[in-house]
């Protein structure tokens, strides 16, 4: 008999059960009974899942109740692994490799995905949005609360700033958190796989959002959809990993988590992008 397909959500705070009831509408992939969607708050949970929702609500709080739960370093290891990870607004902070306006002291990331991005950059409000790569023409309604901004792609190079075994680094006054490498200390750098941006805002979203910042990454970086200078980057995929920073779970729209599923959670490796397993830079 088909087994569930089953996607964890990360429940330690936020919209998780939002998520949760928007995962179980989906129809049954197949080879899988149905989706089961479980709530995470332990490696052992996570361990049982094929892949993993993190939602919205306030990432200072979600990495703190994770490492309360010991639940960091699973979790750093599953993103390290390749392993279905979608963040939702506060969950885009946590799987960002950088994080600008984080708290003082600077505040726990997992990483994974190759961008800076800095927190609040949007107020509160609601934008129609285009995602034809993902959800099609029609536009997706996009709910933003204190939403992060994509500051930055970054390069693969700019990871040897941090350095090994470091959980956030603060230089100076701008407060800027960085996840640790995602490879274990001495091992060899992984590729990355391409950042493909799958959603944007092609104006500014009101007059206290942040004017847009320069990229990183110079124009010969191969990325897909590589959106205008001045446009804002609300949706992106890397690998296996999306990141939106609005909240597709508090409307009833269900065309991102179909997404997720059908991409990052069952596309082969190379729809996804992903570099062979035995790829060395
Ligand atoms: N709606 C949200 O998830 C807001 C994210 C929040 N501003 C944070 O920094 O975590």
């Amino acid at each position: 008999m088909a087994a569930p397909l089953t996607v964890g959500v990360l429940a330690l705070q936020g919209a998780f059960h939002e998520h949760m009831q928007h995962l179980t509408l989906l129809p049954a992939p197949a080879g899988y009974s149905h989706v089961a969607a479980v709530a995470v708050r332990s490696a052992e949970a996570l361990a049982q899942c094929h892949a993993l929702v993190i939602p919205g609500g306030e990432s200072t709080a979600i990495a703190l109740a994770a490492q309360r739960a010991s639940l960091l370093e699973p979790l750093r290891a599953w993103v390290r692994d390749g392993r279905p990870t979608w963040g939702t607004c506060a969950g885009m902070i946590l799987l960002a490799r950088e994080a600008a306006g984080g708290k003082r002291g600077g505040q726990h990331l997992l990483g994974g995905i190759d961008v800076r991005v800095g927190r609040n950059g949007f107020g509160t409000q609601v934008s129609q949005l285009r995602a034809v790569e993902c959800c099609g023409p029609a536009p997706f309604p996009g709910v933003f609360i204190r939403a992060p901004i994509v500051e930055s792609l970054l390069l693969p190079s700019d990871i040897s700033a941090v350095p090994p075994g470091s959980a956030t680094l603060t230089p100076g006054a701008q407060r800027i958190s960085v996840a640790p490498p995602l490879e274990a200390e001495g091992a060899p750098r992984a590729r990355r796989p391409p950042l493909e941006v799958l959603a944007t805002l092609a104006t500014l979203p009101g007059a206290s959002a942040p004017a847009p910042k320069s990229e990183r990454a110079p124009a010969s970086l191969d990325i897909p959809n590589r959106p205008p200078h001045d446009a804002q980057i609300v949706a992106l995929r890397q690998g296996r990993l999306l990141a939106t920073s609005f909240h597709p779970e508090l409307t009833t729209d269900g065309r991102l988590h179909a997404y997720f599923l059908r991409v990052c959670v069952l596309g082969s490796d190379a729809d996804v992008g992903m570099p062979p397993l035995d790829a060395d830079e």
